[in-house]
């Protein structure tokens, strides 16, 4: 799949938003209870405004026109009570819902980060990082409102609507008509305006993904971008990126803001059409004053809702978008999944095999092709060639992380898409050329390679690999922070450390590549003897450029264009006088004329 990048938009499958909501939904299933008590609160609050007007129209037609104070009196007290305790109940129905809201956007983000963790590399070669961020952090936070009104507004306010309704028709049918003569105006203008807001809030998250990326990709290379003194080139970038963001969030709101037009406009002329039929009723002695008052409460109720609902509309509307975007990728299946009734590879010998294995990371460019091999346990292999030859692709389809195009890998035997991937890459170690530093301690970055492993076990692998004389001698030894990607490393001592962790794990198969390549040359011959001991006993993959340092490997492989072009131990390699030989004495002259 060709990379996504900050400059152009993700594009997003067709979803039907029912289907969405469904999904949704499924998340508040759980909290019923939570649920049922803030209906029940809601309850209280609808009917204590249901009631409102009622107790209105009781004061005004009985209480005032009879001039009984001391019932007027009392009714106001029950008045105030009822009305206190419905604002209580509606302060503390928004905490409920609240507490269950960040519970489901937990859930949500928890499942995301999960589920992104297992996706293949493919996944992370198709897209920046920057936008898995956009997805995981933004997209899940623009649903909290959304599920904290879901039942605070739409259930409560559906149910006030019909109420309302229904006691404007039993008051007075006629009247209650003219207040409803709008809601189909209201209804399918409003219908008409989802639709291109849908898109516009899509295209907004799209954008926001866009500067996500960009903000991450230019961070990620800060050094890059300094020493290149590019600050200005990437500041026209960000402003370009923060204006198209600006514009698409404009275009969105415009439309967003007609919501708000045509339910104040369907309200006013309802309104009107209310009070003007209202006047002719009262005029023509078919109504009371107390009548018409209390309609005018139940007008104003009748719309709240109307305009709660209008608003949730649009809140969903909105957030959709950012649902349809967190569910893309929940349902992007990875693409190295365990077959269904895959084994447990047992404990590994290393007998490694390459049968016509052929790869293409996008379709139609083979990257390897029909490459074969037989690798003995123990043995220890280099892999050799010209830089984009194929070389850590050969040890990336080892450790599965991708599957072949054709072809087989087999360890001990064993079909890779015959076992499980854990227990296959639990038997590995594994040292990529991103020497990857986690923000921790140096020992905490080092016992990622065996999470159970001792003090004693951490210093004795370092030892092995020469990191522990660099790490002794920094302040505090091997609790020294490293800061997020090793950044207070050297390239060469991230090698070492890196060097440790995949040693610790004590791995079956040991794959190195370039794990020495920015290590002072001194230091690299007393890492080679450490090493040298370790390959002892596992198979070993290495791929170097400098070749002084496969010189002892048991086989060197010669890759150049995704094949096997010489196979043979050092000098078996120079007597051929092949590429090898071409490669070796390149790398000879440079380093004497260099000299
Ligand atoms: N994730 C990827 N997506 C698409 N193409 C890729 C990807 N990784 C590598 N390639 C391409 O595959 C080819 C082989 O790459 P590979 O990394 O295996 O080379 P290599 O021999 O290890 O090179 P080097 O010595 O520079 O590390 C190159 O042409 C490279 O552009």
């Amino acid at each position: 799949m060709a990379k996504n990048t900050f400059r152009e938009d993700e594009k997003l499958k067709e979803t039907v938003n029912i289907k969405i909501i469904g999904r949704l939904v499924k998340y508040i299933a759980p909290y019923k209870k939570e649920v049922i008590n803030t209906l029940f609160l809601m309850a209280v609050v609808v009917t204590v405004s249901l009631v409102n007007p009622l107790l209105m129209r009781l004061a005004i037609n009985e209480y005032i026109a009879n001039g009984d104070l001391q019932g007027l009196a009392i009714l106001g007290v029950v008045m105030a009570v009822i009305n206190f305790a419905a604002m209580y109940c509606a302060r503390y129905r928004i905490v409920i819902m609240s507490r269950v809201s960040s519970k489901i956007l937990l859930k949500i983000r928890q499942e995301l980060f999960i589920h992104i963790q297992k996706l293949s590399f493919s996944f992370f070669d198709s897209r920046p990082v920057g936008k898995i961020l956009a997805r995981i952090i933004g997209d899940v936070n623009s649903l909290g409102d959304l599920f904290t009104n879901s039942v605070t507004t739409l259930i409560p306010d559906a149910i006030t609507l019909v109420a309302v309704a229904g006691i404007m028709l039993f008051l007075n049918w006629k009247l209650a008509l003219m207040a409803l003569i709008m809601l189909p105006f209201l209804s399918l203008t409003l219908f008409l305006i989802q639709i291109t807001c849908r898109q516009r809030w899509q295209d907004y998250r799209k954008k926001r993904s866009n500067l996500s990326a960009y903000i991450h990709e230019d961070y990620s290379g800060i050094r890059v971008v300094q020493s290149f003194t590019r600050e200005k080139k990437t500041e026209r970038t960000f402003a370009d990126l923060s204006k198209t963001l600006t514009g698409s969030f404009i275009s969105a709101v415009k439309v967003a803001d007609a919501f708000w037009a045509v339910v104040e406009l369907s309200w006013g002329i309802g309104s009107i059409i209310v009070f003007w039929y209202g006047t002719r009723l009262l005029t023509a002695g078919e109504i009371e004053v107390g009548d018409l008052v209390a309609f005018t409460g139940y007008i104003a109720m009748f719309w709240r809702p109307i305009m709660n609902l209008s608003n949730f509309y649009n809140l969903l509307i909105t957030n959709l978008s950012g649902a349809e975007r967190i569910f893309e990728i929940m349902d992007i299946a990875p693409d190295i999944v365990d077959a269904q009734n895959a084994d447990e590879l047992p404990e590994i010998v290393g007998e490694v095999k390459f049968n016509h294995v052929t790869f293409a990371y996008e379709d139609g460019e083979e990257v390897l092709k029909n490459v074969n091999f037989h690798i003995k346990a123990g043995e220890t292999i280099a892999l050799v060639g010209h830089t984009g030859a194929g070389k850590t692709t050969i040890v990336n389809l080892i450790s599965r992380f991708y599957d072949t195009t054709r072809g087989q890998v087999l360890i001990d035997g064993y079909d890779l898409k015959d076992v499980s991937v854990e227990s296959l890459r639990s038997q590995m170690g594994i040292m990529t050329q991103d020497t990857f530093m986690f923000s921790g301690t140096i020992k905490e970055n080092i016992r990622y390679g065996k999470l159970d492993a001792t003090d004693e076990e951490v210093v004795k692998a370092a030892q092995a690999v020469k990191a522990h004389d660099f790490i002794i001698k920094l302040e505090k030894g091997y609790d020294t922070d490293v800061n997020e990607r090793g950044s207070r490393l050297s390239v060469g001592q991230r090698q070492l450390i890196a060097l440790a962790r995949a040693l610790l794990a004590d791995p079956r198969i040991l794959i190195l590549d370039e794990a020495t390549s920015s290590i002072d040359t001194q230091t690299e011959k007393k890492v080679q003897e450490g090493l040298n001991v370790l390959f002892a006993g596992r198979t070993s993959f290495v791929i170097a450029h400098r070749l002084s340092t496969i010189r002892n490997a048991d086989r060197i492989m010669v890759i150049d264009e995704g094949e096997i072009k010489e196979v043979g131990n050092h000098q078996q390699l120079l007597a051929k006088k092949g590429m090898y030989h071409k490669l070796y004495m390149a790398q000879y002259r440079f380093l004497n004329e260099g000299a």
